[in-house]
């Protein structure tokens, strides 16, 4: 059978454990790493892969991984879309993935590609649960409460502001998909605090929670990458009431986000052209294996 070739775009965490994930996965090889540094000190880890500055360098790619800033990744998806390659990403600003549906929606059918976006464990595949239990009780609420626990996406944000060496989110769950963020920071030399915090909490990341800063001496002293998810749905199935559905899980983070990136850059080989979300794609082209051996195993 032949191998997906995939390639890895950036290669911090997400990058990381997605390299892990491609070797650990039967269907898969590796085309290479595109980091923007090129092969300059390149990590003992990745001697037996190319490592270069632009996918272009590397050979026949299917599909691209981007393990970049979410707020990066419409940009590297349309650039290499128009190169004829798959591309997955993990891009977690909620109130955003509809207008970048549409936008890379457009790029997909001009190059006859495919895009699976928002695909990490939120958004992602806590969305294809949230799905599933809205079908299963129609009428009610759901609520998603995280952690307590490392929001890398909101790391990735608050190490993007001007003065920020170093960053940690953590998300502490208050109830009711309400939630407090503990924000801790590596200052640069010179950098305030309050200049820091402000900038902080004006990004729509954190402006609708309750935010706290702090300035630490070393943020890789207190960093833990486990987190994870307590979603329930309490709701009415036809006309019966008090229908209570939960999902919960405890993760390491990149881990299991890269593991869902790579579960859908198979799916994205399965699909006509278009862009898609988790929702909109069948959870059995997530597995390696025939329809057949899944239907006759898993069904
Ligand atoms: N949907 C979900 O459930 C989840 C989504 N995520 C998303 O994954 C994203 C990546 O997280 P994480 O791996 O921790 O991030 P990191 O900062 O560890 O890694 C990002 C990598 O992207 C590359 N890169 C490309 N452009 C830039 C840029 N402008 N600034 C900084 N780095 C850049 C770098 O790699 P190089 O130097 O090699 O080029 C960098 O190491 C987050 O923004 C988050 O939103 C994360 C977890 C869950
Ligand atoms: N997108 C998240 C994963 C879901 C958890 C979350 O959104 C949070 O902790 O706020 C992340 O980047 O870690």
């Amino acid at each position: 059978m032949k191998k997906i070739r995939a390639a890895v775009v950036g290669y911090g965490n997400i990058g990381h454990y997605t390299i892990e994930a491609l070797e650990a996965s039967r269907d898969f090889e590796i085309a290479g790493v595109v980091r923007r540094q090129g092969d300059k000190d390149k990590p003992a880890e990745l001697a037996a892969y190319a490592v270069v500055d632009d996918i272009e360098k590397l050979k026949d790619v299917d599909v691209a991984i981007l393990a970049t800033p979410t707020r990066s990744c419409p940009e590297y998806a349309a650039k290499i879309t128009a190169l004829g390659i798959n591309t997955v990403d993990s891009f977690d600003i909620h109130t955003s993935i509809l207008d970048y549906r549409t936008k890379q929606m457009e790029n997909n059918k001009k190059t006859h590609t495919v895009s699976v976006i928002s695909a990490g464990w939120d958004p992602g595949s806590d969305s294809v649960v949230r799905v599933l239990m809205e079908s299963l009780a129609p009428k009610g609420l759901t609520y998603t409460n995280f952690g307590p626990g490392m929001s890398m996406g909101h790391s990735v944000c608050v190490r993007s502001k001007e003065g920020v060496r170093n960053a940690l989110s953590v998300t502490i769950p208050l109830g009711e998909g309400i939630h407090r963020r503990m924000v801790y920071v590596e200052l640069e030399d010179g950098a305030k605090l309050e200049d820091v915090t402000a900038a902080i909490k004006a990004d729509p990341y954190f402006a609708h929670d309750e935010t706290h800063v702090f300035a630490v001496a070393s943020v890789d002293d207190v960093r833990d990458m486990g987190h994870g998810v307590h979603l329930v749905r309490k709701g009415v199935s036809g006309q019966t009431q008090n229908q209570r559905l939960e999902f919960n899980m405890s993760i390491n983070n990149p881990a299991l986000t890269a593991q869902v990136l790579v579960n859908v850059a198979r799916a994205s080989m399965r699909l006509q052209p278009g862009c898609y979300t988790m929702p909109e794609i069948p959870v059995i082209d997530l597995l390696p294996g025939t329809r057949e051996e899944i239907v006759a195993t898993l069904v």
